[in-house]
């Protein structure tokens, strides 16, 4: 997960590959409830790990449901059997509807029936995402609900106990979110013992597949809804939430949405494959596959998987009713600017009260991207975008993953323009790895892909500053030093001798090329591995950087390590550290950096590192290897320490590493094309 202020995504080329989507967030929060309120053990498995399911997770907790995490996507619910064992708590819902809105009816039920106190909070947003409609059904049945802040909307309090009327229909209200009717059925079981219960929709039902979702998934608990077109729904009396022992959350639909997307923007070669959603999914938004199809992707699938590709080029402009698809049609937004005309999407009224005003976000976005936007109030009309249209633009996320996630298929404009996505780490609600797992299916032109080089002479702190970069630009580090220590170690375990004069002769210049054209290099989580060795504390020896610095002046491990560091290029950018990365490696990077400090400066520093991993060493000792160190990289016949003609100079003998790095930031801001 990316957990910075923003991620630069250069233009994608290219899209193909397989990709396995994390668990729905609708299915994993509607089946960790009802395990909650079965009796007995439910395993659940691929649940999805992220924001909006941990904080139901934490309620179901503090509620004093029994929770077992078994690996990072099962968990084992033990549940409440429909009793309260907590009777007072205070439940923080982060912006999570789907733990919100059940939440507060299956606990406004249990109240009234058993007693108990029960206060339901979220984040600032939650508390402007209405709520009214289903508080008021709750109270027609009975239930005391309060609201502690503004009427109508969260924070809430429910308390009991409270004689229940269940005998008249209830009403509750369909045209604002269907959430409400979905937790009214979700809850209503709890209650429906002596006679049916029956619940009624005022207004035109909206997203009816997500209905439909939960009268599947009930159906999957043992509770039958029997359904009258999309106005009555009756809950038979005696009902009672059975466990199915175990279930699997199926791979969530929304998100397929946008690589369904890519697919059709840019799989020209092979295909994009979505394992975990197919044709036999129960949610509603795998209808995107249709709309897709609509604007010409050719889009296959099987029960459990599609295959997308391109086809149509440009898209077919579309007009299309999503109320069925209101998530997933965002990316329809997205898509519009690569079609042949105006799209305009309809009924979507919802995108209201979502995580933010998606109408007005996304009309506002797509237009920092250079589109022209018509929005009503619940329509929006995108203008596709011609290719010299494209701007490179910061697109603002509104702490709305969707809005992030879309704005991340904008990097397939024809223009080539790199796409800002600005908190990114929004992204977590639903899919903390969305990033990632697109880095999986898309590929760049490796010349549009970022590098930082941060080269300059030993214990100058380019290591330092090369990974504080990478950290918080989300890039990729190389760590080009560590490459020729592995040289060094690994000739000294295959015992190929590198002292000066060995290294003057050709036969041993030949194997320690061919080391170096296959060194068994691993960079994992810190550790550094040479095949199956862990040799992150050796590496660092003064002896193997001495050797590192002998061998890295042999050709043939230079030639021999190149492809290796090229490789590094990797998407979404790379910092690179050594002492030929600008000059040898990428002599196209976006910035060059050369840093240096005083000699003094570095044998001190380098006196200190020692220090701290109690090794002793003297710092004039220090300071005389560390000066044939230089000289000796200096000095070198191929790729010698150097910096490149269009390097900035950072001498950072008096700054802080703080102030190195931003200084760093500074410059890359400066070259960077963003209209913020
Ligand atoms: N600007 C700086 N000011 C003070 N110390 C620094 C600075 N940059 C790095 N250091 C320290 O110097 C030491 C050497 O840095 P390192 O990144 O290993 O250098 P290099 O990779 O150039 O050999 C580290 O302990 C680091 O914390
Ligand atoms: N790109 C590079 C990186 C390192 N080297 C050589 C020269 C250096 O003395 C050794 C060790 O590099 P490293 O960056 O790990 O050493 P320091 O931490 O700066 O002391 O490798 C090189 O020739 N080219």
């Amino acid at each position: 997960m990316y957990d910075i202020p923003f991620l630069d995504l250069p233009p994608l080329r290219r899209a193909g590959g397989t990709v396995r989507l994390p668990g729905s967030k609708s299915i994993s929060n509607r089946v960790l409830l009802l395990a909650a309120l079965s009796a007995g053990r439910t395993v659940v498995r691929d649940l999805l790990d992220s924001d909006d399911t941990r904080v139901m997770l934490e309620a179901l907790q503090t509620l004093g449901c029994g929770l077992e995490r078994l690996d990072a996507t099962t968990v084992a619910v033990t549940g409440l059997a429909g009793r309260l064992p907590v009777r007072q708590a205070a439940l923080f819902l982060g912006n999570a509807g789907t733990a919100m809105r059940p939440l507060t009816a299956a606990l406004a039920l249990l109240a009234a029936r058993e007693g108990g106190h029960f206060e339901l909070r979220g984040v600032p947003r939650m508390h402007e995402r209405p709520i009214g409609d289903l508080v008021q059904a709750l109270r027609q049945l009975g239930a005391g609900v309060d609201h502690l802040g503004q009427e109508g909307y969260p924070p809430l309090r429910v308390r009991g106990p409270a004689a229940l009327h269940l005998e008249a229909p209830i009403r509750v209200r369909g045209d604002v979110s269907s959430q409400f009717l979905t937790a009214l059925l979700l809850a209503l079981p709890l209650v429906a013992q002596a006679q049916p219960v029956t619940v009624e929709v005022a207004g035109e039902l909206i997203s009816k597949p997500y209905v439909e979702m939960t009268l599947k998934l009930l159906a999957r608990f043992g509770v039958a809804v029997q359904r009258d077109g999309w106005r009555r729904f009756t809950i038979p009396a005696g009902a009672r939430y059975v466990t199915p022992g175990e279930v699997h959350v199926e791979g969530d639909a929304s998100a397929a949405s946008y690589f369904i997307a890519a697919g059709a923007l840019a799989a020209t070669a092979q295909p994009v494959t979505i394992e975990g959603v197919g044709l036999a999914s129960i949610q509603g938004d795998v209808a995107f596959a249709d709309a897709a199809r609509a604007m010409g992707a050719v889009v296959e699938g099987e029960a459990n998987r599609l295959h997308v590709h391109r086809g149509a080029w440009p898209l077919r402009a579309l007009d299309l009713d999503c109320n069925a698809i209101p998530d997933a049609a965002m990316t329809l937004a997205v898509l519009a600017l690569y079609a042949d005309g105006p799209s305009t999407l309809r009924g979507i009224g919802s995108w209201r009260v979502k995580e933010t005003d998606r109408i007005a976000a996304m009309a506002a976005e797509l237009r920092r991207l250079g589109a022209t936007v018509e929005e009503g109030p619940d329509w929006l009309r995108v203008h596709p975008l011609p290719a010299n249209g494209w701007r490179a633009a910061a697109l603002h996320t509104y702490d709305d993953h969707r809005m992030a996630m879309c704005g991340s298929l904008a990097a397939f404009n024809p223009a080539r323009q790199p796409v800002r996505i600005l908190d990114p780490r929004c992204v977590a609600k639903t899919f903390p790895d969305y990033f990632e797992t697109l880095w999986q299916v898309v590929e760049a032109d490796p010349t549009d892909i970022p590098v930082i080089c941060i080269d300059g002479p030993s214990a100058s702190g380019k290591g330092t500053l090369a990974a504080a970069l990478a950290r918080r630009l989300g890039y990729h580090v190389l760590d080009s030093g560590a490459l020729y220590r592995l040289v060094g170690l690994a000739a000294a375990r295959a015992g190929v001798p590198t002292d000066a004069a060995a290294l003057q002769d050709e036969a041993v210049q030949a194997r320690l090329g061919e080391l170096a054209r296959t060194l068994p290099a691993r960079f994992d989580g810190g550790r550094v591995w040479l095949g199956q060795e862990d040799v992150t504390t050796e590496l660092r020896s003064e002896e193997a950087g001495a050797a590192a610095s002998r061998v890295s002046a042999v050709p043939a491990v230079r030639a021999g390590l190149l492809a290796l560091q090229r490789a590094f290029r990797r998407l979404p950018g790379l910092v690179a550290d050594g002492r030929d990365m600008g000059t040898v490696i990428f002599p196209d990077a976006a910035l060059k950096v050369f840093l240096t400090a005083s000699a003094r400066a570095r044998a001190e520093r380098r006196h200190e590192q020692l220090r701290a991993r109690n090794e002793h060493a003297s710092i004039e000792s220090l300071l005389a290897e560390l000066e044939a160190r230089d000289a000796r990289d200096r000095a070198r016949s191929v790729a010698p320490l150097a910096a490149a003609e269009d390097a900035l100079l950072l001498d950072n003998t008096h700054q802080t590493i703080e102030e190195s790095v931003e200084a760093v930031l500074g410059w890359w801001a400066q070259r960077r094309p963003f209209e913020v």
